[in-house]
């Protein structure tokens, strides 16, 4: 497949219907622009006052814009066209005052704004992970991570940029737009129309490029998000993609993805384009005709000459604003599409978390599940769990069996709470864990997975995610304890190592093992073990049934079990189908039974 075209050789990818459709979901979503005002203006918070100030400097700023070309047209007419030039160097030092505050008053509003932006943006940004972070379970099941990211990164950037010069640009437009025509019409309401006459043509201009650029700029930045999603999984899974030789596949996804990016981009960036360009010839032309007109209405005693200087200067007083705003439009379409889909993450209901009375709830682990049911999503025909009871004491083990899919993760999940159950009551010592409050609960559990995810950190760091506060003796013996101290030794750096993300640089048994030293530091009073299934040599198995059985000492355990010695090891055994629990008991109690566990069994024997 070929993906480079010729650079024009785009087809114009709006049609007709898109534009049709975007003006009624316009109108639908009206309210959007007030919503994403609020919400910034709640961001700006404590800065409000400084905000007021900037904006008073800009109506300052833009009165003096206006007194310059008055004052230059007072010249002309009372002291060059006269030959008069007494008081003539105090109406220039006044001018020379006028420019020099205007300046000042310039440098100011955009020096503040410049901060109340970057602190809004902060806050904002703050905000989103914060969010984020309170978010449950399921909303990340949803979503691509890296179209997440994009949220957090490019669309942040945009309401950035958008506040730190639009903001400003766009009053003081709206300003200077108002009080030149104000005080045009004050001065001459003819030469007002002659100058104004350009603005009809500029409206319409603008409106045909705008109905184009507003759509395509949303599209652009649902094509970068797409974009980045595609480029975190594939750097993320890139073994897997490797593994199944899938990089012609990616690329060829990438280049589509990519060359939806470049069209949008090109048709956005060749309509915005138009803008500055068309803009100009308006604006050359009002002045021509300004110059024109004024100079024939100044032949008949209509108008002074230095009537003809102000409106010359404020024809292009007037276009730059118009311009400006035009320019600006794109910029804070943009923005406030950023903003939606930011504040889209921010609407998104957070878990709701118990009172705190159950705060410093020591947990015993008794774990008990009351006709438990959970769909994953409501719409499925039949649960994911359905009608589990059981109960586990207080520091035994429970080995959950049963083919793939059968539910064994989830009821860990569900003990963890990172969802909801649909049906029935989980209850930890006799307490419901919805009456616990989550940081208890989590605080006190503790994963084992297969594949641990180990963060971008030292050795060191990875172990104490298990506890924050722990010394450095504390890790260190931790690692003892789960095995993993003499690997860690091997290291280049031993416990300074840093990791890269997924822990490309160690094996998995040794990822394990600092699994493991992460929950042992932990102290936790229920674990939740997933076993390995992946071929580890003897050695490091052997290390990890070790340090695994020295965890799991006086702790309730809830192990995946894939091992048959594992199984026969655990107090209790429950065997999952399709979401139910089948059979429970003791390893002795299911083979007398000959059931489901017993068939399994013989099964795996012959
Ligand atoms: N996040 C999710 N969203 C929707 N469905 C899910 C989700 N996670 C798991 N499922 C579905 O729920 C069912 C039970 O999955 P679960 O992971 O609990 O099975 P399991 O017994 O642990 O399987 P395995 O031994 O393969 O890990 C499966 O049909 C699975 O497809």
């Amino acid at each position: 497949m070929n993906f480079i075209r010729k650079p024009f050789g785009y087809e114009p990818i709006i049609t007709k219907e898109d534009l049709q459709k975007d003006h009624k979901k316009k109108v639908d979503k009206a309210s959007d622009w007030k919503g994403v005002l609020k919400g910034i203006w709640n961001l700006v918070d404590e800065q409000r006052f400084l905000l007021v100030i900037v904006l008073l400097m800009v109506v300052v700023s833009s009165a003096l814009a206006l007194v310059g070309p008055y004052l230059i047209g007072v010249i002309v007419d009372d002291h060059i066209s006269k030959s008069i030039f007494v008081g003539l160097s105090k109406i220039i030092g006044v001018l020379l005052f006028v420019y020099l505050f205007f300046s000042i008053a310039t440098y100011l509003q955009s020096y503040w704004m410049i901060g109340i932006s970057q602190q809004t943006i902060f806050r904002l940004r703050t905000g989103l992970f914060e969010h984020l972070q309170k978010l449950p379970v399921s909303f990340f099941d949803k979503r691509q991570h890296g179209e997440l990211m994009s949220r957090m990164t490019n669309d942040i950037e945009n309401v950035s940029q958008t506040l730190n010069s639009s903001f400003i640009q766009v009053f003081s437009s709206i300003l200077t737009l108002v009080g030149t025509t104000v005080v045009m019409l004050l001065l001459s309401p003819l030469m007002t129309l002659v100058t104004l006459i350009i603005v009809p043509f500029m409206y319409f201009a603008m409106r045909w490029i705008t109905k184009r650029t507003s759509k395509l700029f949303k599209e652009q930045q649902k094509a970068v998000g797409e974009l980045n999603g595609m480029i975190e999984e594939t750097i993320s899974g890139q073994r897997i993609v490797k593994a199944f030789s899938q990089e012609g596949r990616m690329l060829e996804e990438f280049a589509i993805k990519s060359e939806r990016l470049k069209r949008t981009g090109f048709w956005a960036l060749t309509y915005s384009g138009f803008i500055p360009k068309v803009m100009n010839l308006l604006n050359n032309t009002s002045f021509t005709l300004v110059a024109a007109v004024g100079g024939l209405l100044a032949y008949y005693g209509h108008v002074t000459i230095g009537e003809i200087v102000i409106f010359t200067e404020y024809s292009r007083q007037f276009t730059r604003p118009l311009n400006d705003l035009a320019n600006q439009f794109n910029t804070v379409l943009s923005a406030i599409a950023g903003a939606e889909r930011v504040f889209a993450i921010m609407d998104e209901p957070i878990e709701d978390d118990a009172a705190l009375d159950n705060a410093d709830y020591v947990l015993k682990g008794n774990v008990t599940f009351e006709d438990v049911t959970f769909y994953y999503n409501k719409d499925d025909e039949s649960p994911t769990i359905s009608n589990v009871s059981f109960h586990v004491d207080s520091g035994k083990t429970a080995a959950l069996v049963g083919a793939t899919g059968a539910g064994k993760t989830t009821i860990m999940q569900l003990l963890a709470r990172f969802y909801e159950v649909n049906g029935g009551r989980i209850l930890v010592d006799g307490i419901s864990i919805d009456e616990l409050p989550r940081h208890t609960l989590r605080s006190q559990t503790a994963f084992v997975l297969q594949d641990p995810f180990l963060f971008e950190m030292t050795v060191r760091e990875n172990i104490r995610y298990g506890k924050l506060n722990a010394t450095d003796e504390e890790v260190l013996h931790a690692a003892k304890e789960a095995n993993a101290h003499d690997f860690i030794m091997k290291l280049p750096h031993g416990y300074d190592t840093i990791l890269s993300a997924d822990g490309g640089e160690i094996s998995q048994g040794q990822k394990q093992l600092l699994s493991i030293a992460r929950a042992l530091i932990a102290d936790p009073a229920i674990l939740l073990l997933d076993e390995a299934t992946s071929s580890i040599d003897t050695v490091t198995e052997m290390k990890i049934q070790e340090a695994l059985e020295r965890l799991m000492e006086g702790r309730t355990s809830f192990v995946i079990a894939h091992r048959l010695n594992t199984i026969r090891q655990a107090d209790l055994i429950f065997v999952m189908e399709a979401g139910k629990l089948i059979e429970s008991g003791t390893q002795d109690e299911l083979l007398q039974k000959k059931g489901k566990y017993y068939s399994m069994l013989t099964n795996s024997k012959t």
